[in-house]
């Protein structure tokens, strides 16, 4: 159904934090927090590619030849406000990349997204990015995103997804068949007001408990 640039993460312990995740009972703090654990837990699947070095070591037994990360200049960049509740998660995984903020609110009638703020690393177009946003509903708000940050000169862009509509990724592959697609769980369909169903709900508002 989708190419091999999408990635559904369905490891057993993304796919138990996501059903909490759905849960209508579920309260602010939980939600929040198993937010930042999942985007940690997507984040060792979408960092499997991060270039290796050798170094050499000496252990209290005898020196080796080891590995260790490259040193690969990263940015993740979650879309506000949502995208907010996965940084966390991935600095507590990766503390040295920076992080830039781009702020996108969907109009609720016409579900096209407004572009109202935004504040990139001075370094961003050297930079791997990796786009964070729990919700790939139309797929409108992660394509503009992602043709803002290659305007920037952006060559190598991920995007990081908790819960996804085959409507979004769609979206995404035909504007966007370079982008890599991270997803713990692709959905049935978007109803009348493109929320996706079963979906979660808001993500926004049940992270930071605006409703
Ligand atoms: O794929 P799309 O159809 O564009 O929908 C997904 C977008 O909608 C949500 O944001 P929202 O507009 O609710 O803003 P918020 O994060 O401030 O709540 C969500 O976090 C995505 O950014
Ligand atoms: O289901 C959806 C769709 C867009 N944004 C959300 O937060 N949830
Ligand atoms: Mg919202």
């Amino acid at each position: 159904m989708f190419n091999e640039k999408v990635h559904i993460l369905d490891h057993p312990l993304l796919q138990h934090k996501v059903a909490i995740l759905r849960d209508e009972n579920t309260g602010v703090k939980e939600f929040r927090e198993i937010v930042s654990e999942i985007a940690a837990l997507e984040c060792y699947e979408a960092t499997r590619d991060l270039p290796l070095e050798d170094v050499e070591i000496k252990t209290p037994i005898a020196t080796g030849t080891f590995k260790q990360l490259a040193g690969k200049k990263l940015a993740i960049v979650p879309i506000l406000r949502a995208g907010l509740g996965m940084v966390d998660g991935i600095l507590d995984l990766i503390p040295s990349a920076k992080v830039g903020h781009i702020g996108l609110y969907r109009d609720p009638e016409t579900h096209q997204p407004v572009e109202y703020y935004c504040k990139m690393p001075s370094d961003i177009a050297e930079r791997d990015v990796i786009i964070l946003d729990p919700m790939l509903a139309t797929g409108g708000s992660a394509s503009a995103a992602i043709t803002f940050i290659k305007g920037y000169g952006c060559k190598h862009i991920k995007l990081m997804n908790i819960i996804a509509a085959p409507e979004g990724i769609a979206v995404i592959q035909k504007d966007h068949p370079d982008v890599e697609i991270y997803v713990a769980a692709v959905d049935e369909k978007l109803n009348d007001h493109a929320y996706i169903v079963p979906g979660l709900g808001d993500a926004g508002d049940r992270i930071f408990g605006t409703k």
